[in-house]
């Protein structure tokens, strides 16, 4: 049969190559990505054989051979195995998004090895201790088998061959044994245990060794579920190489979630926060959710329906004892049971937050700072517990430099301020120096500085929090208790408001306000129109949302607002009163951070101007 050579594509062949020159001291651990790859093989086989009879599954197990003569180690299943097609699209691509993103971070990353297994590099980090790998697999049920060969340089090969038993069995060809590059004696069974034992206790397959030809089989491994252990018994590292195993993520978790329900419907849940977010946290193919089992039998990867979307973060294990092994995605979706198991697990994950918040603030901050603004799209749903979210919440203030909780945000309210008040933007440094925030400064009313993009949209429909009702400092009237300009100032304004109402053709009205303190003017959102950053997410989305006129808001106070006032009210004609007024409702629009629909003209107007002051 014909040998054919392909290349690897380029993506993988970087990976590739970060594997074969690695630096990274700990190279035990490709034999814990060989083994949970077997493993999940032979969960897919017994999955398959619920419903395939002619599937045998009385023996799934995986067996490790070492062989110190021939500098070999192999490793075999007898899962699921791949096709022909399957080996050059998984094996030889890399077919998972997020690859340049892997890419990036392994070159910079100062402990790369920290990443690797995270993104579906797991097979290639063989190549940290082999010169060749082989691999020869056959797909359960179909007739021929298919080997696979590479040095870890550009190119594979491939042949079909007739006689591969059913499952895969990877052959590693060990560089020489290096103590000082981290680099074991993988044929020697001692060492083998250890690995096994340190990463891949809790597998539920049998892993078994033989040390040489004909030597005794040996099980390696406890195959306990760790779910289905007391919390006390279990050991805080096999907490992490379990999530490590689940979770495809090298980090330590940030807290574990272990429960477990009982009477008419049992189920075991243990779960994880983990430490830092996925990188596909915000896409929508991203891996999410929680792996579902039934009777300890592995069901389902990435169940959506076991968490609320806002906590797809969360990994772990869902073991429920009363659902059909064949359940669908499908019939899931729909199980009252599995409705309510998710309630009560989104509620003791906020629960474990909550404590987390009063019980390790560093913690906490680092879970807001990670998964926050993933949490927040929870407030957009009004079936959530909103309030939940909200007590967990923090936001960036006024008031200093560390993020607030609502509830200590309440707690300093002042005197007979009844609404939480807050500014919405891009950045905190935009936001901070907005001039609609000028006179809140001033009078000393904190404002919460909102710049994650969901902020944007929640704020839309949350009422209130304890009472208090959210409200925007950029939109509407502002309502702070401010000396009233007296109605013969409003009146000596008036014309001027007009004038102006009809010569600035982009804004809706001008007005006066008691929100400004040292800044001329601003511009405001009217209490029921878009902010302009919601506007612009809107188009980004592809919507195509009309520009929302605004309302030009002048401070009365302000020299130069009076002096266009008397100037207007001199020489009304005059026709660089219009250009000023250009140049006032220009500049209030750059204080905010926005963009000028014609700079260049600005740029223009601005320099004659001051030419004529020098
Ligand atoms: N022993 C095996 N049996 C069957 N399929 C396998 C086996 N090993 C690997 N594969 C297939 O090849 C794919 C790629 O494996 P690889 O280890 O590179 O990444 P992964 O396991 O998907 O990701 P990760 O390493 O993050 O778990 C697997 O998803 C699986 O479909």
């Amino acid at each position: 049969m014909t040998t054919e050579t392909l290349e690897f594509q380029a993506e993988a062949r970087q990976l590739l190559q970060l594997m074969v020159h690695s630096i990274y001291s700990n190279k035990d651990v490709f034999l814990r990505e060989l083994i949970s790859n077997a493993s999940d093989a032979l969960d897919k086989r017994r999955l398959a054989g619920l419903t395939e009879e002619r599937l045998r599954t009385d023996d799934l197990h995986i067996a490790l051979a070492l062989d110190p003569d021939a500098r070999t180690l192999t490793v075999r299943d007898n899962g699921i195995g791949m096709t022909r097609e399957e080996v050059v699209g998984l094996i030889g691509t890399i077919a998972r998004s997020g690859t340049a993103e892997t890419l990036r971070r392994l070159r910079e990353s100062k402990e790369p090895a920290e990443l690797i297994g995270q993104f579906g590099v797991g097979f290639y980090s063989t190549f940290m201790v082999a010169d060749k790998v082989t691999l020869l697999t056959r797909k359960a049920g179909e007739p021929t088998g298919t080997r696979w060969e590479s040095a870890g340089e550009g190119t594979y090969t491939v042949e079909e061959v007739a006689d591969a038993p059913e499952g895969t069995t990877v052959t590693v060809h060990l560089r020489p044994e290096d103590g000082e590059d981290g680099l074991h004696d993988y044929t020697d069974l001692a060492t083998v245990r250890r690995i096994v034992k340190r990463y891949s206790d809790f597998i539920a397959f049998p892993i078994r060794a033989t040390a040489t030809e004909g030597a005794e089989e040996q099980v390696l491994n406890s195959m306990k579920a760790l779910w289905a252990r007391p919390r006390a018994e279990v050991a805080e590292e096999e907490y992490r190489e379990f999530y490590r195993h689940v979770a495809h993520d090298w980090t330590d978790p940030l807290e574990t979630i272990s429960l477990r329900a009982e009477g008419t419907f049992e189920y075991e849940a243990l779960l994880f926060i983990p430490a830092r977010r996925p990188h596909d946290l915000f896409q929508r193919d991203g891996r999410h959710g929680v792996q579902l089992y039934v009777k300890r039998v592995f069901i389902l990867e990435d169940s959506r329906e076991l968490l609320p979307d806002h906590l797809r973060f969360v990994k772990g294990v869902v073991d429920a004892a009363d659902l059909s092994l064949n359940i669908s995605r499908e019939i899931l979706q729909q199980d009252r049971h599995i409705q309510l198991i998710r309630r009560r697990l989104a509620k003791k994950v906020m629960a474990t937050v909550k404590e987390m918040m009063t019980g390790d603030a560093e913690k906490y901050r680092t879970f807001w700072r990670e998964f926050g603004p993933a949490v927040k799209e929870g407030l957009l749903d009004p079936a959530e517990d909103r309030k939940a979210i909200l007590d967990v919440a923090s936001f960036a203030s006024t008031a200093g430099e560390e993020p607030t909780s609502l509830a200590d945000y309440v707690a300093r309210m002042k005197d007979g301020q009844d609404k939480i008040y807050y500014m919405t933007g891009e950045s905190r440094a935009q936001v901070e120096n907005s001039p609609h925030l000028e006179a809140f400064r001033a009078q000393g009313y904190e404002v919460l500085l909102l710049t994650d993009p969901v902020d944007e949209i929640w704020v839309e429909g949350v009422p209130e929090y304890a009472g208090k009702e959210f409200s925007s400092v950029a939109r509407g009237a502002v309502d702070l208790p401010a000396e009233e300009v007296s109605e013969e100032r409003t009146g000596s304004y008036a014309p001027l408001l007009g004038w102006l109402g009809e010569t600035l053709t982009e804004v809706k009205e001008v007005r006066l306000t008691s929100r400004l303190t040292n800044s001329p003017a601003c511009l405001v959102s009217a209490a029921d129109g878009l902010t302009p950053t919601l506007e612009k997410m809107y188009r980004a989305m592809g919507q195509d949302v009309p520009t929302a006129r605004r309302i030009l808001e002048l401070n009365p106070e302000h020299p130069l607002v009076d002096a266009l006032r008397a100037a207007h009210q001199e020489r009304a004609e005059d026709p660089s009163l219009a250009e000023t007024a250009e140049l006032l409702y220009g500049t209030a629009l750059l204080a905010e951070g926005g963009d000028l629909a014609d700079p260049a003209r600005f740029a223009k107007l601005l320099a004659d101007r001051l030419a004529r002051t020098v």
